[in-house]
């Protein structure tokens, strides 16, 4: 079998079994490649302050979170290399557990020394079509004392931490976005993720969803 076939099996088989994920793609995988060379591409300016959800509710609040984004775009041929990998990973998850995922979106996310993104919940029950989440390291030779770790709650007892993820390079956490509260914990050195979601395609309040 394809490596990335065994991969995606596995994280088929952890969300089928808890609902998260944390796995570590191979450094040699082209579509991780393609994002250590996009990263070497951007200037400062090709991020922006990120805000609190989208449209007309997205508000900039920084006393929630302190990063700094750039959408990925399928037009970026790097950029694309990488959403066509999530293309076969949402494929791949759709066939093993009948997700019914209907598109993907994901951001560049840069944290400066300090920054972080509070507790929170990437989704609401019943107020989204944001179904799973990913995450995805790009920081090559952290060091545990950076901090910066990604500090995951219990999906029943959202005050009880249950676990802390080096964001380490090709570490991949996917998980449900409505049961697990996260947190973005502060860290000494730049640190660079790809925060992404699965939608599902449906209808919320009579508005078509994702909006084409
Ligand atoms: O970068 C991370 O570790 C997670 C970011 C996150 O939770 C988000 O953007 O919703
Ligand atoms: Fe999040």
């Amino acid at each position: 079998m394809h490596t990335t076939d065994e991969l995606f099996d596995r994280i088929a088989q952890d969300l089928r079994v808890t609902g998260l994920s944390v796995q570590t793609i191979d450094k040699t995988e082209p579509a991780l490649q393609a994002l250590v060379q996009r990263l070497s591409l951007f200037s400062g300016s090709d991020f922006s302050a990120a805000g609190i959800g989208r449209q007309t509710e997205h508000t900039q609040n920084t006393e929630i979170r302190s990063d700094k984004i750039h959408w990925l775009d399928s037009g970026h041929a790097l950029e694309n290399t990488f959403l066509m990998y999530m293309d076969e990973l949402k494929n791949h998850l759709n066939r093993r557990l009948f997700m019914g995922l209907f598109s993907y979106e994901c951001h560049f996310a840069h944290y400066e020394p300090g920054a972080f993104y509070k507790k929170h919940l990437d989704a609401f029950q019943g107020n989204t079509n944001r179904v799973l989440s990913t995450v995805l390291y790009l920081n090559q030779n952290w060091q545990a004392d950076y901090g910066g770790e990604l500090a995951i709650f219990d999906a029943h007892d959202h005050s009880i931490l249950q676990q802390k993820i080096t964001p380490q390079f090709g570490t991949l956490v996917t998980f449900l976005s409505d049961e697990y509260p996260h947190e973005v914990l502060p860290a000494t050195r730049p640190r660079y993720s790809i925060a992404g979601w699965f939608r599902v395609n449906s209808s919320v309040n009579g508005q078509i969803d994702p909006p084409r």
